[in-house]
């Protein structure tokens, strides 16, 4: 065998991994806060290679007052019991149940994704208020893959905005007050950005 054909370190993909899940807590005050960790998936490339396949995402289209407009990204859920694309994505789900336990009181059970195709796409600003988290504290735990974008937050009623950025294999977490008492949102950019897709992890009942 030829020493070309020999498979080398730099053939191989890095196995995608989690790094010790250490995250910085930014506390936005009215009983909200963030969790700020970049660079916890290790080797994010295989996992963004299978999101960005065939996974059924959804082109979605939403009445807005007069007319019906497509939502700018798709959207694939996965809920309860539907198996996630990629075994990382289990992994990730049980290592944030376990951290997240004593403060959440009960498991990460959906995954909702976002596939951002480019930077015409966006999402406005929100708070995930149905359900539960309308009147409740909760936790959302998100994991980016692909071209960095910010996801932004500022105070309902008004305020300053924070800015955190989210890149391939990035975490934030929103907790505590943090779906009733501020908005997110993902802005549209001019600049050239590649997809980014975002996996959403929520407990029963929040969305
Ligand atoms: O793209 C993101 O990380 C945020 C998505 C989001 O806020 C949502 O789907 O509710
Ligand atoms: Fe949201």
């Amino acid at each position: 065998m030829s020493l070309a054909h020999q498979p080398s370190m730099w053939d191989v993909a890095e196995e995608p991994s989690l790094a010790p899940l250490a995250p910085t807590r930014h506390r936005l005050g009215r009983g909200a806060w963030v969790d700020h960790l970049p660079g916890w998936v290790r080797g994010s490339d295989a996992v963004l290679e299978v999101l960005l396949g065939d996974i059924g995402w959804r082109a979605d289209r939403r009445q807005m007052y007069d007319r019906e407009v497509a939502v700018p990204r798709l959207l694939r859920w996965y809920g309860r019991d539907e198996a996630l694309p990629h075994p990382l994505l289990a992994e990730a789900r049980e290592t944030l149940d376990a951290h997240y336990a004593p403060e959440l009181g009960e498991p990460f059970v959906t995954a909702g994704m976002c596939l951002y195709r480019d930077g015409r796409d966006s999402v406005a600003w929100h708070g995930d208020r149905l359900g539960r988290s309308r009147t409740q504290d909760t936790i959302v735990a998100i994991v980016s893959f692909g071209s960095p974008r910010p996801l932004l937050l500022r105070p309902v009623g008004g305020g300053e905005t924070r800015r955190f950025p989210v890149g391939h294999g990035d975490l934030v977490v929103m907790g505590g007050s943090c779906q009733r008492t501020w908005e997110h949102c993902v802005p549209k950019t001019t600049k050239p950005v590649g997809p980014r897709v975002s996996v959403q992890f929520r407990p029963a009942g929040v969305a």
